[in-house]
């Protein structure tokens, strides 16, 4: 069956902010009915109240229905505060699919006590343009057809990974959670340098901007890994192998970035709870 025919029939989204927003939008995109949709949040974006507005989606109604499918898109530290509300919107037969780093499925089955399934995801924001990375893990109580649900709304947004251990869903936040952040991060730092080697800094930036951009182009379309794909652009003795000669050094990019991740996973952890 597709990923639209898999969409649930009804889906309550709390909190419907950058990440929340963009995945409502893939939903969209994917064929999700918007009357099907119930949006709960009491600080919409102008944008989010414009497109309940124009879909007809229901955003913060009065009273609202016992969940077949709840997606919490709230921020981990508002978690327990949000739970109260919530609670009565969760029961045994509703799908939790929950993308806070760091809550563990315990954390919610204890914040939200009439849940039994419940996905725990990470999504990434590229998930607004149709190109996200999820990973995702399911509670034992997640029947098939609750988890080709939760494919399918994982799946609008872009590639999806089933993990085998929650544990390692730590590890997911880290790389490709956060990961667009650390991407960007490069074409800030690229677009310094190069400004420090003589250019204009808007010359700088659009340099550093199509880099990366046509960079993920290529990696997309080509065959070849990522390694190979550098090997391509580095020529012996040439310019490119005295650039990789500093960041590739033993105290180069790959330790700043396992550093990066291992602070990233940390972090996780000392969310949950
Ligand atoms: N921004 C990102 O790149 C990613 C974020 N996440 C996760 O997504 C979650 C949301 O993050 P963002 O979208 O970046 O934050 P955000 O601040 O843009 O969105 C949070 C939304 O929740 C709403 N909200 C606050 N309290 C609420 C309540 N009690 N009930 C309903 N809605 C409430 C806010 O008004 C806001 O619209 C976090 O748990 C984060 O860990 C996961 C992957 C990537
Ligand atoms: O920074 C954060 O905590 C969230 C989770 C992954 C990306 N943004």
């Amino acid at each position: 069956m597709t990923a639209i025919g898999r969409l649930p029939a009804s889906l309550t989204l709390v909190g419907a902010g950058k990440m929340g927003g963009a995945m409502l939008a893939g939903w969209l995109e994917a064929g999700l009915d918007p009357r099907a949709v119930t949006i709960l949040d009491p600080a919409p974006s102008g944008a989010i109240a414009a497109l309940c507005a124009e879909r007809g989606i229901a955003l913060n109604p009065a009273d609202p229905a016992l969940a077949a499918v709840m997606v919490l898109g709230i921020k981990p530290q508002g978690l327990e505060a949000a739970a109260v509300a919530l609670s009565p919107l969760v029961g045994p037969g509703t799908l939790v699919l929950s993308i806070l780093a760091g809550k563990t499925i315990a954390d919610l089955k204890a914040r939200l006590p009439g849940a039994r399934a419940v996905v725990r995801a990470m999504p990434n924001l590229p998930a607004s343009v149709g190109r996200g990375a999820t990973g995702a893990v399911a509670s034992a109580e997640v029947t098939a057809e609750q988890r080709a649900v939760a494919e399918a709304l994982l799946s609008a947004a872009g590639l999806t990974e089933w993990l085998d251990a929650e544990a390692q869903i730590d590890a997911v936040t880290a790389v490709s959670g956060s990961g667009p952040a650390y991407v960007f991060l490069l074409v800030e730092a690229l677009a310094e340098a190069g400004v420090a080697a003589g250019l204009a800094p808007e010359v700088a930036a659009r340099l550093a901007r199509a880099t990366v951009t046509g960079s993920g182009a290529l990696l997309e379309a080509s065959p070849e890994d990522a390694a190979q794909l550098r090997r391509n652009v580095t020529s012996p003795g040439g310019t490119t192998a005295a650039a990789l000669d500093v960041l590739m050094r033993e105290d180069g990019l790959g330790r700043l970035m396992g550093e990066a991740v291992a602070a990233a996973k940390r972090r996780a952890g000392e969310l949950s709870g």
